[in-house]
């Protein structure tokens, strides 16, 4: 099957981005720190992890609504993008600039990502978006069918706000997948994330140990699993994807791509991943798809295209796996 597809008529899913970001993406041919470089090319997009996962959703059919904060000195980029990307634009405005970030890719598919810290923000603006989520959760016309928070806390917001917001979330009965890093993924697990999806690095963090083989991949999923989260995702680059939840112990092998930029290719998999289970695809489906579209991603810059002229390709050549029963009882154990 060349693509998974839901039910004509979707209730939306609210995206939230509290640190949002312009990607800032060069190319260069070899990045040499000292030296002066001649760009291949330069683009400036509207991203973020809840923006980029608001693109991937809305292209695969989702109504999206999309919030968290925009300085209001350069937020055109943005309503430009929600324009074209079809998504209701429910961002708190702030004074002031929201954040660039610079993505230097080289010819060999390497990235150097430098992200700023970004716009601080105070309690009463926290408490506006607050009230923003709210109002969408309590409004049956506007109730979410999932809310995905992605990315990193802005100066002024601490982990512990993130806690709440989650906790507030699930209150009324609403899933909540969350992809970031650091502290922030620590509370988002102990407030009750409904998914993560750390790669290893992140992961490695959160679980304070290295992470380098399957087994302490899967190891540590299961600690997150033990920990509450319903969907483990852990992303690990050409090396695919573990998914542990209650269907079992899952790994994706994307196909071999020419890599031009992995920026965004986790944005794609955890929203394809919302896809497939709010089309309620079956378990081998969503993982193939899912997988397939983020290693589409990294063959240019931005999200993962479903309408790639050889996407079926991309799906066949993707390979996923159940874990048998000795191999999860080796982990599981
Ligand atoms: N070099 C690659 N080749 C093929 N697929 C890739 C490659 N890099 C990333 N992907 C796909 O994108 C997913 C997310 O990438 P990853 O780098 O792990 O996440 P993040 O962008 O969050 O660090 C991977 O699990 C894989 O499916
Ligand atoms: O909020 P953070 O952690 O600084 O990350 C923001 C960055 O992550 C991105 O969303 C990309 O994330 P992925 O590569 O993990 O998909 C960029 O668009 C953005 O610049």
């Amino acid at each position: 099957m060349s693509e998974i597809s839901g039910n004509a008529v979707k209730p939306p899913v609210l995206t939230v981005s509290a640190n949002p970001a312009l990607d800032l993406s060069v190319a260069v041919d070899r990045l040499t720190p000292g030296a002066l470089h001649r760009a291949e090319s330069v683009e400036l997009t509207a991203a973020g992890k809840g923006v980029n996962m608001a693109r991937v959703l809305s292209a695969l059919g989702h109504p999206v609504c999309v919030t968290g904060f925009l300085g209001s000195d350069n937020d055109s980029p943005f309503i430009d993008a929600f324009a074209e990307m079809g998504v209701e634009d429910a961002f708190v405005r702030l004074p002031g600039a929201t954040r660039i970030n610079t993505k230097l890719s080289e010819a060999d598919g390497r990235v150097s990502d430098i992200n700023a810290p970004g716009l601080s923000v105070d309690a009463d603006a926290w408490q506006r978006l607050i009230a923003t989520i709210e109002a969408r959760l309590t409004t049956p016309a506007l109730r979410p069918a999932a809310v995905m928070i992605g990315g990193s806390q802005p100066p002024g917001v601490g982990a512990s706000a993130l806690a709440e917001l989650i906790t507030r979330i699930k209150a009324n009965g609403v899933p909540v997948w969350v992809d970031t890093s650091g502290e922030a993924l620590k509370a988002a697990v102990k407030a009750g994330a409904d998914a993560v999806k750390p790669n290893l690095e992140e992961l490695a963090e959160w679980a304070d140990r290295d992470i380098a083989t399957d087994a302490d991949v899967q190891r540590a999923a299961l600690e997150l699993y033990a920990a509450g989260v319903g969907d483990v995702l852990i992303s690990a680059g050409a090396d695919g994807v573990t998914w542990l939840g209650p269907h079992g112990l899952w790994q994706s092998l994307p196909p071999a791509v020419r890599v031009a930029n992995t920026v965004c290719a986790g944005d794609t998999l955890f929203a394809a991943m919302l896809h497939g289970v709010l089309c309620e695809a079956p378990v081998e489906q969503a993982l193939r798809f899912a997988t397939a579209l983020s290693a589409e991603a990294v063959r240019h810059t931005g999200v993962g295209r479903a309408d790639a002229s050889d996407f079926s390709d991309l799906l066949s050549d993707t390979r996923v796996r159940r874990l048998n029963d000795v191999e999860a009882r080796g982990v599981l154990a």
